[in-house]
């Protein structure tokens, strides 16, 4: 295990997963934390990224920026969450190995294996079927920036290497209607439905696909984690490996909040993915493992959402 130490760039530090790095950094208070908003240093800009890096030089780099959304973001917008990661990481990842940085750790998402591999998803996986079709834009963006860090790392010998996370909640998640992760919708959704008094709550989809959620601050610890790793995989699953259906997660939330209507589904709305749950044998083999389970994560969440709705900042975007 090397302790971190130097300079740091969290890229998205703005993010749900970027505050939290920023969190967990601050904690162990061993480097300087490098980080820039999205006006300072559009990361779709090449040669802004590029003078970023040469002007900064940083020792390492956590890659916590995307364009992230739901699933039925993903299906509409599949452009942009093909362009605009492939830009963001092939841009930060060449600019980075110019300038010296020693490591980068590249974040991509358990969407990047195939539809139908078997469960839970073993890392072995990748490439080996198509693509889930709702995410497919998103998770081929993904896995080239896996492959370039992985490429990065063979040809030139940098320590260059990604993360895999599941599905993931917390404090500073997007609580978009439209465009966020069922997490954060739910929670809002059932919330809205409890002051309201309404007599059901409807989610969408069937309600039968499977999800796995590990809590974005256990997610920072992992980072670190890896990190410290003196020789870690080329990419290796964050996750729980423990999942739940949509409707046992809705009944979950429902319980959370307080809320005791119906709760209804709609399967006119998209399904995406029927499970996905990751095989986390390596990551807990290399000696992590998850300490915060998800009945006691989704309080902490809505605590933390009822703060926001009492300042009126609900990230929402
Ligand atoms: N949320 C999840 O369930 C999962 C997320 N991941 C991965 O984790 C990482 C972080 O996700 P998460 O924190 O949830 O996402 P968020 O949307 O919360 O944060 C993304 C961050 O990226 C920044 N960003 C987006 N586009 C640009 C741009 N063009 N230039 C500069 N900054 C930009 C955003 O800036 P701004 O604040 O200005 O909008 C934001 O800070 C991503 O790589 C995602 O793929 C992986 C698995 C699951
Ligand atoms: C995080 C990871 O995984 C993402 O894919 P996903 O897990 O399919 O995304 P999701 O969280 O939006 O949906 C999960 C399930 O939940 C159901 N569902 C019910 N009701 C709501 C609802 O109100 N909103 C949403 N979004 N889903 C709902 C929805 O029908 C689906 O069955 C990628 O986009 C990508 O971002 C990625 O990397």
């Amino acid at each position: 295990m090397t302790t971190l130490s130097g300079k740091i760039y969290v890229a998205g530090h703005r993010g749900m997963v970027g505050s939290a790095v920023c969190r967990r950094l601050a904690a162990a208070g061993t480097c300087e934390v490098l980080t820039a908003s999205r006006e300072a240093l559009d990361l779709t800009h090449q040669s802004s990224v590029e003078d970023f890096f040469a002007e900064e030089k940083p020792d390492t780099v956590i890659f916590a920026a995307a364009r992230v959304g739901g699933v039925l973001a993903n299906d509409t917008y599949p452009v942009e969450f093909l362009a605009d990661n492939l830009l963001m990481s092939t841009f930060a990842i060449n600019a980075a190995y110019a300038s010296g940085v020693k490591r980068f750790l590249f974040l991509g998402s358990t969407c990047i294996y195939p539809r139908d591999c078997a469960q839970p998803i073993q890392e072995n996986a990748l490439l080996s079927g198509p693509l889930e079709k709702t995410n497919e834009a998103y998770a081929l963006a993904k896995i080239a920036g896996l492959k370039l860090c992985q490429y990065y790392r063979r040809q030139h010998g940098v320590m260059f290497h990604s993360a895999m996370p599941t599905n993931l909640y917390g404090p500073g998640d997007n609580y978009h209607p439209q465009h966020s992760h069922v997490l954060p919708a739910l929670l809002r959704r059932f919330h809205e439905a409890k002051i309201a008094g309404s007599p059901s709550v409807t989610i969408w989809g069937t309600g039968t696909p499977r999800r796995e959620f590990l809590f974005v601050d256990d997610l920072a610890d992992a980072l670190l984690f890896l990190l410290g790793q003196d020789n870690p995989p080329d990419w290796v699953n964050l996750g729980t490996g423990i999942d739940l259906s949509i409707l046992e997660l809705a009944q979950l939330v429902a319980k959370t909040v307080g809320y005791e209507g119906a709760v209804k589904t709609d399967p006119e709305k998209p399904d995406g993915t029927p499970i996905k749950c990751s095989d986390v044998s390596l990551l807990h083999r290399m000696g992590w493992k998850h300490k915060v389970e998800l009945t006691q994560g989704l309080r902490t969440t809505y605590d933390h959402f009822l703060s926001e709705v009492e300042s009126g900042e609900i990230r929402s975007v």
